[in-house]
């Protein structure tokens, strides 16, 4: 078959628009021999009829397996290099209880970005001193929360943090452990809004301040200087990024070893991971194997010793985990103008199918917000229909409100059709809202064959309870189907 001239260059016509490409789904998911989509051994039609749709599945064993190979992995390369690796989770991309408990167990600490993502790791009973606290604007009460609860280390990063830090710490008169966030310059790879370290941006401190600014932290005998931290951004594809930022940074660690330690050097998150077959991030253990040459050959030029390197990876342990399982509800053959080639005087037309699914932008606003792409599959069942180019889109009021700008399905897909979305797990359920009054969906882990919740969906109870003007007697609770 040949390619719909909608379709974006980068999209191949699949041999088999029901293969499920390794590089995207999870460890866990394959079809049985009815042709439905098994996840972890949980058939997707028992998950729905269970749990409802949409629903977020997390494959337990694949989220549990990246978290201690990028642990195992980091830990032998650095040990080559004469150092050692602390591995934090980003919670952001995505934290709830169990996913603190799996990935701690998986010898991994956890970085949050606020006193919320801080509040379900302690409640997941993690030891405080595990845990990174984040964040450009931190509450004066977050901090103090922090420093009370023990927080290994707190990432400054602005001027204004280091008093309030030192005071949280004089108060309880306790020693905090601190990093300072630097703004490198790096221009990484990626979406401009993923991007962390160009100049204009708000976070972190200028390389050139820097100096000063740590000095200010070495006066207060509160604080412990750990060293400097740097994140480039997400979804990075490209080690090149990471090392012109831990170049950058060597000069100023080596400047800073003069006035005092500096044992560790933290180079943050944004490894990539693909969300449809033709993307190719870089293996975890040869991402660990350059970011040991980066730092080992960083240390040797500026004849310093090789630091601790802390690394803060989200969306390479969570996203590929997790896939989206969505209904189908209708289906629009849409005859779109294809433009005229330069050599083709005269227009033609190419049909889009636009497949409508019961969630949308409010179970993953990635597609509207960044343009991002991701792949789908009928989970429901096997068909030998030839694929025709579709676009999933979301139910919500709102153009731009698609699940996956470009795929190809069996052209057969039908209502009622059970559709999944793969590699979900990260900035999904995180970045979710309540847009149009949707509920949010249930997050299910699914291992060895069982399924259980590991986050309720809310219901409509749920999403009219805080609303004031609503009597104390609830209204009639039409649920989620
Ligand atoms: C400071 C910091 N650390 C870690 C991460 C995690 O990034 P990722 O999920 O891309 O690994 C982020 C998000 O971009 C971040 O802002
Ligand atoms: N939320 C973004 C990445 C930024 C994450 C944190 N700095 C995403 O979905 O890709």
């Amino acid at each position: 078959m040949s390619s719909n001239p909608l379709a974006p260059s980068w999209l191949r016509v699949p041999a088999d628009a029901n293969a499920l490409p390794e590089n995207v789904w999870s460890m866990g998911a394959s079809r049985d021999s009815s042709g439905e989509l098994v996840i972890a051994g949980v058939r997707a039609s028992d998950l729905a009829a269970e749990f409802g749709t949409p629903l977020y599945v997390v494959d337990e064993a694949d989220a549990r397996t990246r978290a201690s190979r990028i642990r195992t992995s980091f830990d032998r390369e650095f040990a080559r290099v004469g150092s050692s690796a602390k591995v934090y989770y980003a919670g952001k991309a995505f934290l709830s209880t169990e996913v603190a408990r799996w990935v701690t167990e998986e010898g991994l600490n956890i970085d949050v970005a606020s006193g919320g993502e801080l509040a379900v790791a302690l409640a997941a009973g993690v030891d405080a001193a595990r845990l990174g606290l984040h964040g450009n604007n931190k509450s004066l009460a977050e901090i103090d929360r922090a420093v009370e609860v023990g927080v290994g280390a707190i990432v400054i990063d602005s001027v204004v943090e280091i008093e309030r830090v030192a005071q949280a710490a004089a108060r309880r008169g306790v020693v905090q452990r601190v990093r300072l966030r630097i703004n490198s310059g790096v221009h990484a790879s990626t979406h401009e809004y993923l991007a962390t370290a160009r100049e204009d941006q708000k976070f972190g401190i200028p390389l050139a301040d820097a100096p000063a600014v740590v000095a200010q932290i070495r006066t207060h005998p509160e604080l412990e200087f750990l060293g400097l931290h740097s994140h480039i951004g997400s979804q990075i594809f490209e080690s090149d990024g990471f090392a012109e930022a831990a170049h950058r940074l060597f000069d100023l660690h080596a400047r800073l070893l003069e006035g005092g330690p500096v044992p560790e050097l933290n180079l943050g998150g944004g490894f990539g991971i693909a969300y449809t077959s033709v993307d190719e991030p870089l293996d975890v253990e040869e991402i660990a194997k350059r970011f040991a040459d980066i730092v080992a050959e960083g240390a040797a030029s500026f004849g310093v010793p090789v630091p601790i390197v802390a690394i803060e990876p989200g969306r390479s342990v969570i996203g590929p985990s997790t896939t989206t399982l969505y209904r189908v509800g209708t289906i629009k053959d849409v005859e779109v103008t294809v433009p005229g080639q330069p050599e083709q005087a005269e227009q033609s037309s190419a049909v889009r199918k636009y497949v409508s699914v019961d969630g949308g932008m409010s179970d993953n606003i990635r597609p509207s917000l960044y343009g991002a792409d991701y792949s789908a599959r009928i989970a429901s069942r096997f068909s030998s229909a030839e694929p025709a180019l579709v676009r999933v889109a979301g139910k919500h009021c709102e153009s731009g409100d698609i699940v996956v700008h470009a795929e190809y399905l069996p052209a057969d897909v039908a209502p009622d059709d059970l559709l999944a979305v793969p590699a979900t797990g990260a900035y999904g359920w995180a970045m979710a809202s309540n847009y149009n009054y949707l509920a949010r969906p249930p997050v299910v882990a699914v291992r060895d064959g069982r399924a259980r919740v590991i986050v309720r969906g809310e219901t409509e109870s749920d999403l009219l309870s805080r609303d004031a003007g609503i009597a104390a007697a609830p209204a009639p609770n039409l649920e989620r189907e």
